[in-house]
């Protein structure tokens, strides 16, 4: 009895010792924020995981009272600033990421999982060249293939009056032509009779479970040490997951065993990677599949997203959609013939609709945060110490009422002013920006016009706020749960 009373005794003093530390003698005690943010990370875990991905919100909230930079946990800050961000997300100085968070995604030898910057850098490099603009417009034959694939599935639901639930639809082409490319092997979900719901719930899981897990990482070990019936019955989604990853790393341990030839570009990103001088640690089966899991997650469901979000404003703004249609038709006056690239990428309209859909849209949701390992960052009056968690979101920029005015509006014209992309950021910027850039940019740019040309369409019982809006922030941005999705019918 004696030694519990010991026991908590000295837990009590030192987690006392804790809070006066971080409210009054940590290195970042000194910024505004709300002091229960401060004193302990519960803050952000009732908002994250109790409220369900509603932190970006009380963020924003957290801006009006405090200003341009506030403490939003004991060891992070978050900055509102559009003209901050390029500082941030530096391409030339270091910046590492903040372990706190990427670890939610179980993924620490990926690139996008890396915490230190050389180390990203040593990562990155070997696939630089198979994502470049080089590499991609050669792919354009199988974009063009994918996208006729994904007609010829439309076509089957033309004009009969069933509604397509447009993220499932557009996810399977994203997954397909993601899975071809990088492992040379199609998942072949466009031939899914009912556009493999199950794999759009497999990310969203992954997602809803990244807020626990960020915080309380030492469940990963248990959930893989789970048997599968076990982990299926208390969390259907984990194990989709865990059934998405075994089945990456099976395929990368035939590539393994098979080292094959190769052509013009390597076969895969594994046999980029396997290929590269890379040491010899980096090429281990564990580093390559969760490069492979991060490879096809970012690749499917982001581009996906932006799909179907872009689809409900065009299609939500019969004027636009009109200006959209006109342009496309004088492009390619055969409504049935292949839309080409080197055509599309030029057109005005196409390109400011694109751009918008990026905006409303935002790719990720969430603050992403950069660390400047080595360097004092100074944002206006503020001095931010070396080694400091500091993150900015695409929200929040994107609906800067200053650089985007009537920003909830969906005004592809706003774009003629060239001017606003410097604050266009769903890819992010500097040395993590996404890798996927140009892939995503050319699905987006050939499936718009694909579509667009060719079908006329109608929004089947599809309402802003409870369909597309934000409702929670999962990394990925995710309408409310009530949302039945954007579901369109084509005739
Ligand atoms: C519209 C579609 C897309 C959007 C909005 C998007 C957005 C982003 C963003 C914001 C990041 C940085 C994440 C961070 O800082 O933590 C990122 C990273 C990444 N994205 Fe994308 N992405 C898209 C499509 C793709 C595609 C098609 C691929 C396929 C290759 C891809 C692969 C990646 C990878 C591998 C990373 C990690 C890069 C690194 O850390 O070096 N993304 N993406």
């Amino acid at each position: 009895m004696a030694l519990v009373a010991l026991v908590a005794g000295a837990a009590l003093i030192y987690y006392m010792g804790v809070l006066v530390y971080r409210l009054y003698f940590s290195p970042i005690a000194k910024f505004p924020g709300p002091r229960l943010a401060a004193a302990t990370l519960w803050y952000e875990f009732y908002y994250d995981v109790v409220q369900t991905g509603q932190y970006t919100f009380k963020i924003q909230q957290l801006h009006k009272e405090y200003g341009p930079i506030v403490r939003i946990s004991p060891f992070e800050l978050h900055i509102d600033d559009p003209e901050y961000y390029e500082v941030l997300y530096s391409r030339s100085s270091p910046r590492d990421k903040y372990e706190f968070f990427t670890q939610q995604f179980g993924n620490p030898l990926s690139g996008f999982g890396t915490v230190p910057h050389a180390l990203h850098r040593l990562r990155r490099q070997p696939l630089n060249e198979f994502f470049s603009k080089a590499s991609i417009s050669k792919l354009e034959p199988v974009l063009t293939t994918m996208t006729e694939k994904l007609c010829s599935r439309i076509d089957q639901y033309k004009g009969t009056g069933e509604p397509l639930s447009m993220r499932h639809v557009y996810m399977c082409l994203t997954t397909d032509v993601i899975t071809l490319y990088s492992m040379n092997r199609s998942w072949n979900h466009l031939d899914s009779y009912d556009f493999s719901p199950m794999w759009c719930k497999t990310i969203k899981a992954t997602a809803e479970a990244g807020p626990m897990l960020k915080q309380f990482p030492w469940l990963f070990p248990i959930i893989n040490s789970m048997p599968d019936w076990m982990l299926g019955a208390l969390n259907p989604g984990m194990l989709l997951l865990l059934t998405f990853q075994r089945d990456i790393a099976r395929q990368i341990q035939n590539i393994m065993d098979n080292p094959e030839e190769e052509g013009e570009l390597p076969r895969t990103i594994f046999h980029a990677l396997l290929k590269s001088n890379l040491p010899v640690e980096e090429k281990s089966l564990k580093r390559l599949w969760q490069e492979g899991q991060i490879v096809v997650g970012a690749g499917a469901d982001t581009t996906a997203s932006v799909l179907s979000v872009t689809t409900f404003h065009i299609l939500d703004n019969p004027d636009k959609l009109q200006k959209l249609k006109d342009e496309l038709e004088n492009a390619f006056p055969d409504r049935y013939a292949p839309v080409t690239l080197a055509v599309a990428e030029q057109l005005p309209y196409l390109t400011n609709i694109i751009l918008e859909g990026l905006r409303l849209s935002y790719g990720i949701s969430s603050r992403l945060q950069r660390v400047a390992p080595n360097e004092t960052l100074q944002f206006h009056e503020w001095t931010i110490p070396p080694g400091t968690p500091v993150g900015m979101t695409s929200v929040m920029m994107h609906h800067n009422e200053d650089i985007f005015p009537d920003s909830y509006s969906f005004i592809p014209e706003r774009w003629v002013d060239k001017s606003l992309q410097k604050y266009l950021v769903p890819f992010t910027k500097g040395s993590r920006q996404c890798i996927g850039i140009n892939l995503a940019r050319a699905e987006l740019c050939l499936v718009l016009a694909t579509v667009f040309r060719r079908y006329d369409m109608e929004l089947f019982d599809t309402v802003r706020n409870r369909d597309v809006d934000l409702a929670h922030e999962m990394f990925l941005p995710q309408p409310s749960q009530q949302s039945k999705g954007v579901r369109v019918m084509f005739s």
